[in-house]
């Protein structure tokens, strides 16, 4: 594709289907379908719905020129697909504008005659279509619109459709997308033809089979095919692949279209109901927003450990120091088993960044509880783990086994954000003569600040780019991992008793 976009840039040029089914309506609902941004040239306004066509309206073809060249002057092209052209003075228009812009795919759909039976070609305008032809890399007739291009009687038979595919496609240099649609029969095969020879890897004939469905939701099957096959070729760089996932695409879409329940007549087909149902239509925040949504969403929590007695005694240096012992040996016990938990999300890691950061917080955690112990608790006998240190670990440890790394990296998070939040007010307390002078400057660590932006940073990334489903189950384990902390610096006066006044 040229530009370098990865998404190609595929202009329609055609008539109108106000019912939506049909025309420039479904080749731009193909376009996006097949992960192309799409444009549209109206050649003639179509008064029309699912049971047939009411009249037609052709616009002034200056004003077709103009509108022509405020797309090819300002974007570029990597895709035209043609489809209804009315008239003569329509074709040498469109004629003239390819000739001047050579856009590197062109797909002409030869529309002449709707499903309906009425016509969308003049009658004398046939021969000019034919002399458009050789301006097109790929050109997608049904079985009437071939006999025409032939000058045969419309083929029965599948190898008679074929055998007209490869005359036309010789006559007019062109390969040729011969369709079964009109075939009678079960089947509903589809061929790449190339009467040179050349164009598909020295093979004449490419076939895709398909089963007919039992379904009046065709009307605008064939715009449709034309604009995913024009979009995919520009994506994938040659006619074989785009067509097999045009077709694979279609037969799906045609499959749903009865569910829309559009139109009395022949019914549109469904052009993303593939994509409502493997992705559905919801949006993703982005990892600033989860941040945003999830920190929103613990300011509750936040606010009652600031206004805990523990951490209020722990700031004013009121705390007892037989509650601050229990909590430095709690805490000592929470880190070690919180350094197994992030052993696991190390494990669990698909990145190797993420597998270092994570193996690198289990080693700071291990250093921080030897720190505790050679620091503050001398070779104190653990104590048993009180319930609060036993039920926020008793969480992680289930969510770690649990196995998603996406929802383990959420239920670690509070520990280092909450922390960090809360070390920011605790060190600035650390005033001379302040009994916990030592330990409240511990909350100073700027590799822990560092630290803790990175996790917030990789959770979140995990959060925007995860389902909707692990994106909840994330967030629910970062609110419960938070309301443990709050219960976490609860316990010691819980365990002890009130701060003396
Ligand atoms: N009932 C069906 N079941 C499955 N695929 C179908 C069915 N009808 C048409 N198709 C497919 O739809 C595409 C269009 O084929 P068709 O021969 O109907 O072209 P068309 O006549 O130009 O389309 P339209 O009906 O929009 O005018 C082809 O890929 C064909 O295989
Ligand atoms: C503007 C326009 N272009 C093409 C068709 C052919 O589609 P179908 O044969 O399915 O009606 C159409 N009905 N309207």
């Amino acid at each position: 594709m040229s530009g370098g976009s990865s998404v190609p840039r595929v202009l329609a040029i055609a008539g109108t289907d106000p019912t939506g089914g049909a025309g420039i309506q479904a080749d731009l609902k193909s376009i996006a379908a097949s992960g192309g941004y799409g444009m549209a040239v109206v050649t003639a306004l179509v008064a029309q719905n699912t049971r047939g066509v009411r009249s037609v309206h052709v616009p002034p073809t200056d004003f077709l020129a103009e509108q022509l060249d405020a797309v090819s002057e300002d974007v570029t092209v990597d895709a035209v697909k043609i489809g209804m052209l009315a008239g003569r003075e329509v074709i040498e228009t469109v004629g003239a504008w390819l000739r001047r812009t050579r856009p590197p795919v062109v797909v002409i759909d030869p529309v002449m005659i709707a499903t309906s039976g009425d016509r969308l070609l003049d009658a004398d305008a046939e021969q000019a279509l034919r002399e458009l032809l050789p301006l097109a890399h790929l050109i997608t007739p049904n079985v009437a619109e071939l006999a025409v291009l032939a000058g045969r009687a419309p083929a029965a038979r599948w190898p008679d459709v074929l055998e007209q595919a490869r005359e036309v496609s010789a006559t007019h240099d062109v390969v040729v997308l011969a369709k079964g649609g009109h075939v009678e029969g079960d089947a509903v095969p589809d061929a790449l033809v190339d009467g040179g020879g050349t164009r598909l890897g020295g093979r004449e004939v490419v076939e895709f089979p398909g089963a007919r469905i039992a379904t009046t939701n065709t009307h605008g099957t064939g715009c449709s095919l034309s604009s995913a096959v024009a979009t995919h070729r520009a994506r994938l760089g040659s006619w074989e692949p785009a067509t097999a996932e045009a077709k694979r695409w279609l037969t799906e879409s045609i499959r749903h279209g009865a569910s829309l329940e559009v139109g009395g007549g022949n019914g549109p087909i469904s052009h993303f109901a593939g994509m409502w149902s493997r992705g559905g239509t919801a949006t993703r925040p982005t990892a600033e927003e989860v941040r945003d949504q999830w920190w929103d969403g613990v300011r509750d929590v936040r606010a009652a450990i600031a206004e805990s007695a523990f951490v209020r005694g722990l700031a004013d240096g009121s705390l007892s120091k037989e509650a601050f012992g229990v909590y430095l040996a709690q805490d000592a016990l929470y880190l070690r088993d919180y350094a197994r938990v992030l052993s696991e999300a190390s494990r669990l890691a698909p990145t190797l960044d993420e597998q270092s950061f994570w193996a690198a917080g289990a080693h700071g955690a291990l250093v921080t509880e030897l720190q505790l112990h050679a620091d503050w608790l001398g070779d104190m006998e653990p104590p048993p783990p009180g319930p609060a240190t036993t039920a926020y670990l008793d969480h992680l440890l289930a969510t770690a086994a649990r196995g998603d790394h996406r929802v383990l990296a959420a239920a670690v998070l509070p520990c280092y954000w909450i922390y960090a939040d809360l070390g920011r007010d605790l060190q600035a307390r650390a005033v001379d003569g302040h009994p916990y002078q030592e330990w409240l400057r511990t909350y100073g660590d700027p590799a822990f600040a560092e630290a803790t932006a990175r996790a917030i940073d990789i959770t979140t990334e995990l959060a925007t780019s995860a389902d909707d489903v692990t994106r909840e189950a994330m967030w629910h384990a970062f609110r419960v991992s938070a309301e443990h902390e709050l219960a976490f610096f609860e316990a010691p006066l819980r365990m002890t008793g009130p701060v003396p006044s």
